[in-house]
């Protein structure tokens, strides 16, 4: 099977895109390793397919599978780079587009500098929904880790995050940590975690582990969750600047039950053919 494919990033986290409307694809666990292989296919961190909808009220539908083959609910950069990607192949020439993903109906505006700014939906915060185990809702909890306690926020963007308050991004343990806590126990579906120091009210730094990818340069829906985390705990303001070792989102949250929004760039590497 050969695909046409582009690759595209958002602030450093890669995908490599393909359109299954004017093209057939079928992939297993196994091809999607192939192809985010960085030596032995195109490599990225996730793999996006953009399809047909199954809901006429919406443009398209995307899935998402991350590096390791798993198919995941929601990925924030992807969906601004799915926004550039289905205009520059003239799959469309609306500039808010509708697209449903396992997570749900998101709304995407490409603005005037050709940034995407996304309704990301309102953050789950009810233990069991996220999923993490806890006996009732809390802006953090304790975690522990052998003999380690950590204080851990629990948030879904659609997809479950635990965030880390940290006094400093960049010496943060995200390689030893990152690994033990995606698969504790208290993530049944596991977790990305988030590393967040705080710069003040309205910035911060962060670095995300992201579930079957490993560290990545920027996590969108981890930028959403570390936001809403750091306002539970009343340490931001609606309006914050998130630096992220590939670049800076904005990320903007009421409270509540309104939503999250992202506004972000995009950008297009190379296109090509992949024989999988
Ligand atoms: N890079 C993404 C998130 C991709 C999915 C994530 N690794 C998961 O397993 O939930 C983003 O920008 O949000």
């Amino acid at each position: 099977m050969r695909l046409r494919f582009s690759k595209m990033h958002g602030l450093g986290n890669d995908f490599v895109m393909i359109d299954a409307i004017s093209q057939k694809v079928r992939l297993s666990p196994e091809k999607v390793r192939k192809l985010a292989d960085r030596r032995f296919g195109v490599g990225c961190d996730q793999v996006l397919i953009v399809e047909e909808p199954s809901n006429p009220d919406v443009d398209f539908r995307y899935r998402i599978y991350n590096a390791d083959g798993s198919e995941v609910e929601n990925c924030g950069n992807g969906a601004r780079c799915f926004a550039t990607f289905v205009r520059e192949r003239k799959l469309t020439g609306k500039s808010s587009i509708k697209v449903e993903t396992s997570a749900g109906i998101m709304e995407l505006h490409v603005t005037n500098n050709d940034d995407v700014r996304v309704d990301m939906g309102a953050p789950i915060l009810t233990p069991d929904q996220i999923p993490f185990i806890a006996p009732a809702q809390a802006p953090c909890y304790p975690i522990t880790l052998g003999s380690e306690t950590f204080t851990i926020s629990a948030v879904s963007m659609g997809n479950p995050h635990g965030v880390l308050l940290v006094d400093s991004a960049a010496n943060a343990e995200v390689e030893r940590l990152g690994p033990l806590l995606e698969v504790h126990s208290s993530f049944p579906n596991k977790a990305n975690i988030g590393f967040m120091e705080v710069l003040s009210r309205s910035e911060i730094n962060l670095r995300v582990f992201e579930r079957g990818a490993g560290e990545t340069l920027a996590c969108g829906t981890g930028a959403c969750a570390a936001v809403v985390a750091g306002r539970l705990r009343d340490l931001l303001d609606s309006s914050v600047t998130v630096n992220l070792p590939g670049g800076s989102l904005i990320i903007e949250w009421a409270g509540g039950a309104s939503s999250v929004v992202m506004t972000g760039p995009t950008a297009q590497v190379f296109q090509g053919q992949v024989k999988i």
